[in-house]
């Protein structure tokens, strides 16, 4: 089952798929941070949880763990998984930035996602501010034209950063594009449950608040309490 991009899911992050049966009251899914764990391909053939998996593995060059070798071939083989419902490729990978040495190439990864119907997330991460208005209509608009959901994650340093997001977010929901976004950091961190009420499609939280795996995270059960409770007014 394709996650589906035209609603909210509300996600788990976790490198460890042992934390599946606690994510499962308050998480649709669980995005496995294959750059995180272990060994991703042992866990991966292991997983028998009920959520859904979205699979990521982040380079270092955007805030991630994984060394490139390989990165898009364990991305490739872990498509075919069929608890996986969705896989996130940074949008500077699919346009090609160099990413070491990979069997598959960024769009034969794409390729096999759409072959086993699998979501493609398409993102981008800012680890130091938060952009201007126009380029972050520019990057959301990329972003969502790469993938069934743009996701843009910026850093937020004041509320008026935070702000600046929150419109962004509302002016591309408007013009019809999927995307999702939250604003990392302290100052950002109200983003997490108010975004989607702009049109977000994905949140973002640990089970533990102590293995966030972004600044700012709320702990899931508090992040699923006040989204949901921001969508029912
Ligand atoms: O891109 C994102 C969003 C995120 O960075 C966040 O801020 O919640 C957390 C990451 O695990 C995920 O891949």
């Amino acid at each position: 089952m394709p996650l589906d991009p035209d609603s909210f899911s509300l996600c788990a992050s976790t490198g460890d798929l042992a934390e599946e049966p606690a994510a499962r009251e308050h998480a649709d899914c669980v995005e496995f941070r294959m750059d995180l764990a272990d060994d991703p391909g042992a866990a991966l053939d292991g997983y028998d949880g009920d959520l859904p998996l979205l699979v990521t593995n982040r380079p270092h060059w955007e805030g991630g763990e994984t060394a490139p070798y390989a990165r898009l071939d364990a991305l490739a083989t872990a498509v075919e998984h069929a608890a996986v419902a969705a896989v996130d490729v940074e949008l500077a990978t699919l346009r090609g930035r160099p990413t070491g040495t990979n069997d598959v190439d960024p769009s034969e990864l794409v390729a096999r996602a759409r072959a086993n119907g699998v979501t493609l997330v398409a993102s981008v991460h800012d680890f130091d501010a938060t952009p201007a208005p126009a380029t972050l209509d520019a990057l959301l608009a990329a972003a969502a034209a790469a993938g069934d959901v743009g996701k843009l994650a910026v850093t937020a340093r004041t509320s008026a950063e935070a702000l600046r997001l929150l419109s962004a977010t509302q002016r591309a929901t408007a013009r019809g594009d999927r995307v999702a976004t939250m604003a990392m950091g302290e100052a950002g961190r109200h983003t997490r449950a108010v975004a989607p009420v702009y049109g977000s499609r994905l949140g973002y939280a640990p089970v533990d608040a102590a293995d966030a795996t972004a600044p700012g995270q709320y702990d899931l059960a508090t992040l699923r309490r006040l989204v949901d409770d921001l969508a029912s007014r």
